[in-house]
């Protein structure tokens, strides 16, 4: 039996109830089919190609000349040049994606696998072309072999793959330039032209280099290789720098180049399909709404973990620490996701409105409610894992934290009160992300006595499993059948793979989707990156200036115990201790 969701924002008499729970994609293709005036869905996806915005509209083409980036404000520019792509005169649209730093780990291991899936799946344009770019030399057939080693029939209807492997490599090409030459970004224009054959241009750009490459690749992008007439856009990766000034740096420098609707910062766990559920849960079931506030709530613990070590990143991670490279980022978005109040719509500035309130509301982080951790080398069935410091590309005296443990608070009246723990590690015993929702007791409990003296046993946990396993569980108690009155902590469990036959797409499907489209809801918005880092700046700074030496922890262990204090002083127990969590 189908089980749907009715959202009131989602209806529409052209989809029947289970299609409308699959919004908001699916609103965004029947957007796309009601403009074609009922041409087939899927025919809409990929030939007739138009742009919208998050509320419908046509999104204004942003071209980027440099004569005018020296006259008016970027902001003011694409004010001042609406060019609808959707007009009556419309010429055949095309994207060309650009994946800057294409020989690298991201690009390799992320970005074309992500493209192509989206291809498999008709998600793409019918005309789009792919360019790899890096100072590697390379040629396109080679390009192709390598991304052809990760790229993977993993979506269900396998038929046909190689095939359209093939067709997709076919339209994957490589440019070798500096990533800040003039001339190298010259020449990759003239190719794109080439490819896009006189159709209305779009262009994506994906930074996938080091963050200290950023702002030459979107000047040379920008000044260079922007597409005339329609729009351009660019997916900023993490890191956006390293605290407040540094990030503001940054986004200083970009926009100099770019308006902030064509920076597109990516932070993939709100690709997450589960981060994205976060919002339907709330808003779309009258279970929860009601029981999201202080009055209801105990705790709310957002815990990442990784079964392995910084492994060939020990460069990156050295001089940015779990708390940048997780919390400030990836729990700080969720917990924004979770703690937010109604946003007015499903609107991207709606909601980024609201999360933006939630940030700018936390307490400031004190050290007292931080733990930090550092792995050390393990040897465990006669296998040795190493310490952090034994990697190579790391000071040997580093005392950068993998694991952090922290309590924070949102000092407004839904939260007042109510601990947002905090814990995220590399080279613990499981890999792991979810939020776990812990409620208060039972006020009175007439069955307290059955309960033992534990209380807190009884109390109902909601677990928002994000990944691996992806699923929903609420703990509830129940009675034990049977003729005595014992009782029992039971699921429900709402297990996606059981559910949904279906293989979930990776966060990066969506969110290079997500940027073809002009749909920023996922993807970060300069104020809240400014919120994000004013709340963790002070405390990195306190950490590093007092040169607190982290908790040294096993390979593969649970962490450091201080996380367990930590815990204790806000009166939470972590929810993930026992076994069968
Ligand atoms: N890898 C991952 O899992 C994740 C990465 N990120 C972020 O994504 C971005 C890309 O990551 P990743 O692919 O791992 O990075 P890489 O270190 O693999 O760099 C990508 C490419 O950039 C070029 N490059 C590397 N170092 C330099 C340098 N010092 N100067 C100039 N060019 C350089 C290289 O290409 P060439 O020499 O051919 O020019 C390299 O192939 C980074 O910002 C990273 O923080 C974010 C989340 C996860
Ligand atoms: O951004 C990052 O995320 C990965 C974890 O991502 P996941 O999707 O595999 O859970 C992490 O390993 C990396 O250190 C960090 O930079």
């Amino acid at each position: 039996m189908a089980l749907c969701f009715f959202s009131t924002g989602c209806s529409s008499p052209f989809l029947n109830p289970c299609e409308q729970s699959l919004c908001p994609r699916l609103m965004k293709v029947f957007s796309l089919a009601a403009a074609g005036k009922g041409r087939r869905r899927r025919r809409l996806k990929r030939g007739f190609f138009q742009m919208k915005s998050s509320n419908g509209s046509p999104l204004n083409a942003v071209p980027l000349q440099d004569s005018l980036a020296a006259e008016e404000p970027v902001e003011n520019q694409n004010k001042v040049l609406p060019i609808s792509i959707s007009g009556p005169e419309k010429k055949e649209a095309t994207v060309s994606i650009t994946v800057v730093g294409a020989s690298g780990d991201l690009a390799k291991k992320k970005i074309f696998p992500a493209l192509f899936a989206l291809y498999y799946e008709d998600f793409l344009p019918e005309h789009f072309t792919i360019f790899g770019y890096a100072r590697s030399k390379l040629t396109d057939e080679e390009l192709r072999d390598m991304i052809s080693m990760t790229l993977t029939c993993r979506i269900d209807q396998r038929e046909n793959c190689s095939d359209k492997m093939e067709r997709f490599l076919q339209r994957c090409f490589y440019h070798s330039g500096q990533y800040g030459s003039e001339e190298s970004f010259q020449e990759l224009d003239k190719r794109l032209k080439e490819k896009e054959a006189g159709r209305l241009p779009n262009r994506l750009f994906y930074l996938s280099v080091p963050p200290n490459i950023f702002v030459d690749v979107v000047r040379c992008a920008s000044r260079y290789a922007s597409s005339p007439t329609g729009w351009t856009r660019v997916i900023v990766e993490k890191p956006f720098g390293r605290d407040s000034e540094s990030s503001r740096e940054l986004t200083r420098c970009l926009k100099q180049y770019l308006a902030e609707d064509q920076i597109f910062r990516i932070d993939h766990y709100l690709g997450k399909e589960l981060v994205e559920n976060l919002s339907v849960l709330r808003f779309s079931n009258l279970v929860f709404e009601p029981l999201w506030s202080r009055q209801y709530i105990r705790n709310v613990q957002l815990i990442f973990s990784e079964d392995f070590g910084t492994e060939g990143r020990g460069g990156y991670f050295d001089s940015y620490g779990i708390i940048r490279d997780i919390m400030q980022n990836h729990l700080l978005q969720i917990l924004a996701l979770f703690a937010m109040e109604t946003p007015v719509s499903l609107d991207a500035e709606d909601i980024r409105n609201e999360k933006v309130k939630v940030l700018r509301s936390m307490r400031n982080l004190e050290l007292d409610d931080v733990v930090v951790g550092q792995y050390k080398g393990h040897t465990k069935g006669g296998t040795t894992y190493p310490s952090y410091t034994d990697d190579p590309t790391v000071k040997k005296n580093s005392l950068t934290p993998t694991f952090a443990a922290a309590a924070l608070f949102i000092d407004n009246a839904r939260w007042d009160g109510v601990p947002f723990l905090m814990k995220a590690g590399k080279a613990l015993h499981t890999r792991r992300a979810e939020i776990r929702v812990q409620f208060r007791h039972v006020p009175g409990n007439l069955y307290k006595c059955n309960f033992g003296s534990d209380l807190d046993k009884a109390t109902n946990e909601l677990v928002i499993r994000v990944q691996p396993d992806e699923a929903i569980y609420l703990k509830i108690n129940n009675k034990v059948p049977g003729l005595g009155m014992r009782l029992d902590c039971s699921t429900l469990n709402l297990l996606y793979s059981s559910r949904y036959p279906s293989e979930i797409p990776d966060a990066y499907e969506r969110l290079l989707l997500d940027a073809i489209e002009g749909e920023r809801r996922l993807f970060i918005r300069s104020d809240e990156l400014e919120a994000a880092w004013s709340l963790f700046t002070p405390l990195l700074k306190e950490l590093e200036s007092k040169k607190i030496a982290p908790e040294l922890y096993p390979f593969g262990s649970r962490g450091p115990v201080g996380a367990h204090y930590l815990a204790a002083k806000h009166n939470v127990r972590w929810g993930d201790l026992s076994s069968q969590d």
